[in-house]
């Protein structure tokens, strides 16, 4: 399998290459499981954050992440937008999303106890990867709905045109590749 070396926090990856598209292929960075890279990742991010009192984030990727993020802040509870709405959902806020990896829509979920614990806090955002940014865009207009106020946005890894995106902290860069550009690596 052909793949992307990438050295985040102190510790060296090598992401498998997947085709996601006709066109697209990602290098794919799973930190579920990757006790030592979401530790070391979240005291990073840590460093650069400002003052906050909540943390959010898209399931599924970003949980682990901003479970230790939370614990290294001290903040005893973070919110997680579901890309499902549960049963067991009180009166939901809801998004749509259309995520890189995903062909179909999607949507990103907030429980109303979630969104009236972000009444009035200073929330960052947080998430493994932002690439089409339009996960991100669905958790700012979730926080926004809910009355929190947005002070940061951080990720691991920004990819393709989000590299150049100067409104989100994050740790390192990940090209997109064309599935030609793919063929032509050893
Ligand atoms: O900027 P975007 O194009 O929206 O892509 C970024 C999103 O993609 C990934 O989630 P994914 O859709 O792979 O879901 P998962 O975390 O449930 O695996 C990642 O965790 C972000 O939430
Ligand atoms: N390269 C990538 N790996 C995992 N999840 C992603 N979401 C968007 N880009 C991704």
């Amino acid at each position: 399998m052909k793949t992307y070396t990438i050295e985040i926090a102190g510790f060296t990856r090598h992401l498998p290459i997947i085709k996601i598209n006709n066109h697209l292929s990602i290098a794919s960075f799973n930190l579920l499981g990757d006790v030592d890279l979401v530790c070391a990742a979240a005291e990073a991010i840590a460093e650069h954050l400002p003052h906050i009192d909540v943390l959010i984030t898209a399931e599924a990727k970003g949980i682990p992440l901003i479970y230790e993020l939370s614990k290294h802040l001290k903040l005893p509870r973070y919110v997680v937008a579901r890309k499902q709405v549960k049963k067991y959902m009180n009166k939901p806020i809801i998004h749509e999303v259309q995520s890189i990896t995903t062909a179909e829509k999607q949507l990103l979920a907030l429980d109303y106890e979630d969104a009236a614990f972000l009444n009035y806090k200073r929330v960052a955002i947080i998430d493994d990867v932002i690439s089409s940014g339009s996960s991100l865009e669905a958790l700012e207009r979730l926080v926004n709905k809910a009355g929190g106020k947005i002070v940061a946005k951080a990720c691991i890894l920004v990819e393709g045109d989000s590299v150049d995106r100067q409104d989100v902290f994050h740790l390192n860069e990940l090209p997109l590749f064309t599935n030609a550009m793919v063929e032509c690596l050893d």
